[in-house]
């Protein structure tokens, strides 16, 4: 791969003069530094494509240097050398990130093989990540409703800053895809992405769970281990439900990132992170900041870029896409190669409220693909698979296998949700006509993930 420049730092003026010899001959440009303090300012004068660096140096060493290259966001593929490489140092210069390790005496056949493949590799993951942003392809975010596009062009934007994130959006809308979209399409794309739910855990777990914990930090503690602010270093937090949070987690997320270091549970060394983190919620995170549910500060810390995700009903020209894309996909997993919805179904399906949005729109098209026997699903298919669309509700609610308690969870969210629908989303006349305790229904409704227009929830809390 001609054209490509290459910064070699070996403090052997002869090892220096063969390696650029070698290396020019094969048609790549060559620089090369005595030590740490030559390269620094060569690398910061100009960009390389690849760095060779040997780990003993006069002024420092390579180890240091790369990850000097590292803190300062430099991805620049490198490769290290060494004449006395332990497998200690080949482990330390892995983590940081270099590609290869290479023993000395340099075999040039080997090292030209390593240049190639270093190069190759890297030329290929900036072309795909170019691709992914030049057609605008956030992961695998369907639909082409205006609000759809807009909010694919403010993903391409957001990935390219490292600013923090918060999506918003109901239940099943996509906020987790939208997520990872953005991980995928930022420079931290190499880097790891972890996810914390922080509506499943309790308080003293988040905890545990997001900066780690020191070995008999508390009880069950038997080892240290890193939390997934350590663990996402160099990559993307994706904080879940993050309007779950209890208050003192959020006082504790807070300063972590102001300061950028995290301290495990039980010890009392910082440690640096850098992690971008992109948050979700389904709540009203504003509404909340009123009530003293959720910190201001913290939202306006989590909230630099948002980005919000409208429900299924208000951008109903995605559904066609929406059902076509999904049916494709379970019918490759169900093994029915030649399932179709009729335009007449997709009517039907486009004319639904989906209050559990996307995600009630996927099972829902899996459901018609495993219950349809035709290949063609039509618009009465539909109707009996949509709630109140004519199915018997007491029939079929039984799945051998499946929990009781499961069973009649999936019921109770059914009914309360169908009944919000049937109100308009109006919790006060969906109690009266269930002849359910509002209070009742709040904490059902809210236990089942689903939302009503939250009027008088204030009342029981
Ligand atoms: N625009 C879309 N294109 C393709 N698939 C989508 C789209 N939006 C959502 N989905 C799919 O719908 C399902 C639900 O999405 P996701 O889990 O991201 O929602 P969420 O908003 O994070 O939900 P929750 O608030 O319940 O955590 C997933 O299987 C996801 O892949």
């Amino acid at each position: 791969m001609a054209h490509a420049h290459l910064l070699v730092v070996d403090d052997e003026p002869s090892i220096l003069t063969t390696l650029q010899k070698a290396l020019s001959l094969e048609g790549y440009s060559v620089d090369v530094a005595g030590g740490v303090k030559v390269a620094d300012e060569k690398l910061k004068k100009r960009s390389y494509d690849l760095c060779l660096f040997d780990v003993q140096l006069p002024d420092g060493d390579g180890l240091s240097l790369l990850s000097s290259l590292r803190a300062a966001k430099n991805e620049v593929p490198v490769i290290m050398m060494s004449g006395h490489a332990t497998i200690d140092t080949a482990v330390r210069a892995t983590r940081l990130g270099a590609l290869n390790f290479l023993e000395k005496p340099i075999n040039t056949d080997a090292l030209l093989i390593a240049v190639e493949t270093a190069l190759r590799l890297q030329r290929a993951e900036s072309e795909a990540r170019e691709l992914r942003l030049a057609s605008g392809q956030a992961g695998e975010l369907v639909g082409d409703s205006p609000a759809i596009k807009k909010l694919v062009e403010q993903i391409a934007r957001a990935a390219k800053s490292a600013a923090s994130v918060l999506v918003t959006g109901e239940r099943g809308t996509g906020k987790e895809l939208v997520a990872r979209a953005i991980h995928q399409l930022s420079p931290r794309a190499k880097g790891p992405l972890e996810k914390l739910n922080c509506a499943a855990l309790p308080s003293e777990l988040i905890e545990s769970e997001l900066f780690g914990h020191e070995a008999g930090a508390f009880t069950g503690a038997t080892k240290q281990r890193r939390g997934k602010f350590e663990r996402a270093s160099g990559g993307t937090l994706f904080l879940d439900e993050v309007g779950d949070m209890p208050l003192p987690m959020q006082a504790k997320l807070l300063r972590v990132l102001q300061e950028r270091e995290i301290e495990r549970v039980g010890g009392n060394e910082t440690i640096k992170v850098d992690t971008r983190v992109v948050a979700a919620t389904n709540r009203d995170l504003v509404k909340a900041c009123e009530s003293d549910a959720f910190r201001a500060d913290l939202y306006d810390r989590l909230n630099v870029v948002p980005l919000h995700i409208p429900p299924l009903r208000a951008r109903r020209e995605d559904i066609p896409l929406l059902a076509r894309h999904f049916l494709e996909l379970a019918a490759k997993t169900n093994d029915r190669p030649g399932m179709k919805l009729e335009d007449d179904a997709i009517a039907v399906l486009a004319s639904y409220s989906f209050p559990g949005n996307v995600r009630e729109l996927k099972n829902l098209t899996e459901r018609l693909v495993i219950l349809t026997p035709d290949d063609v699903i039509r618009a009465a298919d539909v109707r009996t698979c949509l709630p109140g669309g004519g199915a018997p509700k007491t029939a079929g609610l039984f799945r051998p296998g499946v929990p009781f308690r499961v069973l009649v969870e999936e019921a109770e969210r059914q009914i309360i949700q169908d009944a919000l629908t049937h109100n308009g989303g109006q919790m006060a006349a969906t109690a009266r006509n269930l002849d359910l305790e509002r209070s009742h229904l709040y904490k059902k409704a809210r236990a089942l993930g689903l939302r009503g227009d939250g009027k008088g929830e204030e009342e029981e809390t």
